[in-house]
């Protein structure tokens, strides 16, 4: 099968996500390549339309089991046509549930067709320094197990002659999905006299909630709880306040420490 063109897509606020997407594209290492990356709001205002020599990359992050809700909307004014995809979810070492199937089951009902699968492992969103969950993944283990799906991804198409060829993958997960599309809705960020109002917060926010004029003020009904404004905040003056967010946090810490790796199905 011949690609004209790769098209990477990644949803990532705290970019763990990014990294394993790349990491795949690199080992494709295609000739032509596009990039979007929908954690800009305006970029999820943008219809996108695939040809079948096109080869779509698709990265999300694992949402309570989920494929993030905040997507659906984009997810719904997509279309390929029997374009290959490759579904790729990012969890933070505790489960994906059905994440992965359900990514594959949006795209498939969106007119492309499932090549490959995988779910890798990133540091989760809500380790803290004293709290760190799969602190500092993907690591280097992690990034070449991306390049070498990347390489095998590359040697599938080869060998296939459409992407209808394809009996052989099985995307694990069951029918009706595991794990809860509703996020918390909670007050959970603490701003410190460190800040000086430089606005990255309001910038790197994915959902529009942290006002551009006052990094303290969090829509709460709008915040997804993704911790990119605490991650990416260059004065470190925003951290995660006692609460549920805290407690979920010295849960997981506790919970999932055991090293999980990332699968692949092709
Ligand atoms: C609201 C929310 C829910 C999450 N749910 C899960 C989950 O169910 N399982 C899991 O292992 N990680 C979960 N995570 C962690 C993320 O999947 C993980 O940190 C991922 O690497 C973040 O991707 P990003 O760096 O591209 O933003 C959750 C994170 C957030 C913010």
């Amino acid at each position: 099968m011949k690609t004209e063109s790769v098209n990477l897509v990644y949803f990532s606020p705290t970019g763990t996500t990014k990294a394993v997407i790349s990491a795949i594209a690199r080992g494709i290492n295609p000739e032509r390549m596009t990039i979007t990356d929908i954690t800009k709001p305006d970029e999820r205002k943008k219809p996108l339309e695939l040809k079948n020599d096109h080869l779509l990359i698709i990265g999300v992050p694992v949402y309570m089991g989920r494929v993030p809700a905040l997507l659906s909307e984009w997810l719904g004014i997509i279309k390929g046509n029997n374009t290959p995809v490759v579904c790729v979810v990012v969890y933070g070492n505790r489960v994906y549930e059905d994440a992965l199937l359900e990514l594959s089951d949006i795209l498939t009902e969106r007119g492309f067709i499932t090549v490959a699968g995988a779910a890798f492992i990133g540091e989760h969103s809500f380790s803290t320094k004293s709290t760190p969950i799969a602190k500092d993944r993907p690591d280097k283990d992690d990034i070449s197990k991306a390049e070498f799906f990347g390489k095998k991804i590359q040697e599938k198409l080869k060998a296939i002659s459409s992407p209808e060829k394809n009996s052989n993958l099985i995307i694990p997960g069951t029918h009706p999905y595991r794990g809860d599309s509703k996020l918390w809705i909670t007050d959970f960020i603490e701003v410190s006299d460190a800040c000086i109002q430089c606005g990255v917060c309001a910038d790197v926010c994915p959902c529009g909630a942290v006002s551009p004029d006052k990094s303290s003020s969090v829509d709460i009904e709008k915040c997804i709880t993704c911790c990119a404004c605490i991650k990416k905040c260059p004065e470190h003056a925003r951290s995660i306040k006692p609460g549920m967010v805290s407690d979920a946090s010295n849960r997981l810490f506790t919970l999932y420490s055991q090293r999980k790796e990332p699968e692949y199905f092709l």
